[in-house]
């Protein structure tokens, strides 16, 4: 048995033109930041997908803290998958508090989460303010929020500093290396190469449905790098 937190192999799901994901194995450790960088359309949110039960694969297996999927411990996971999922007439607090509320957290702990939480992501001036009339970014650290409030033990995030701005991106980046230093396994997808490389322990390419590659966080020219992996992959198909 693997002794990571999060362990994919063979993991396969095309969609009809082919697309999709085509053979990934990977892992992601405790107190570990793995972070999965490509190109639009490489394959990251189906990956993720997958990672989390939300799509089958064709192949494959995932184990979630030695789990397969079937068998997980939910209320250990938080994600944050293509956009935030909240309840637009519902306020932050209210949509914060539901969302522990599913991820098990006992009714009495709530309020404390919840407000911390708020406080993490500098979003208590919005506490009471109902998620329709919140900036895209303001919606996206809730969506942030809604995914670490409750400490899990295993975190997958697509693209989360979509939409932030830098303040909010340095909240974020405080937030993932605090959950990493408390021990969490955390999956992170980004454009952003200078951020990845800031707080990633791995950094993973993936590129047409496939992990093609890695870059050194502490490289000198990460784009490059990037570029280079991702050409000679093209070239190669
Ligand atoms: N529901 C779907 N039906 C058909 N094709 C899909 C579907 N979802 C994704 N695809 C295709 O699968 C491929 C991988 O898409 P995916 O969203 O996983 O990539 P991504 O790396 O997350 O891209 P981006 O960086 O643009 O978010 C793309 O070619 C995309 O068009």
């Amino acid at each position: 048995m693997s002794d990571a937190a999060l362990d994919a192999r063979g993991l396969v799901r095309t969609y009809d033109d082919g697309t999709g994901v085509r053979g990934v194995d990977i892992r992601v450790a405790a107190g570990e930041i793995h972070a999965l960088v490509g190109l639009n359309g490489a394959g990251k949110t189906t990956l993720m997908r997958l990672l989390l039960d939300m799509l089958k694969p064709t192949s494959g297996t995932v184990t979630i803290a030695g789990r397969s999927l079937d068998r997980t411990d939910w209320s250990a996971v938080g994600h944050l998958i293509d956009y935030p999922l909240a309840y637009r007439e519902l306020t932050c607090r209210q949509n914060l508090a539901l969302g522990a509320r599913l991820h098990g957290v006992p009714p009495a702990m709530i309020p404390g989460i919840v407000e911390a939480s708020m406080t993490e992501l500098q979003l208590t001036q919005y506490a009471d303010r109902r998620v329709s009339k919140l900036s895209l970014g303001n919606k996206q650290r809730l969506g942030i929020a809604s995914a670490l409030q409750h400490h899990p033990r295993i975190i997958v995030l697509d693209e989360p500093t979509n939409t932030l701005d830098p303040a909010g991106v340095i909240l974020l980046r405080e937030a993932l290396l605090r959950r990493a230093a408390a021990g969490a396994a955390l999956l992170v997808s980004s454009h952003h190469l200078d951020e990845v490389a800031r707080i990633g322990d791995r950094i993973s390419v993936m590129n047409a449905g496939r992990i093609i590659g890695s870059l050194d966080p502490h490289g000198v020219d990460i784009e490059r790098s990037f570029f280079d992996i991702v050409h000679s992959d093209q070239d190669a198909a």
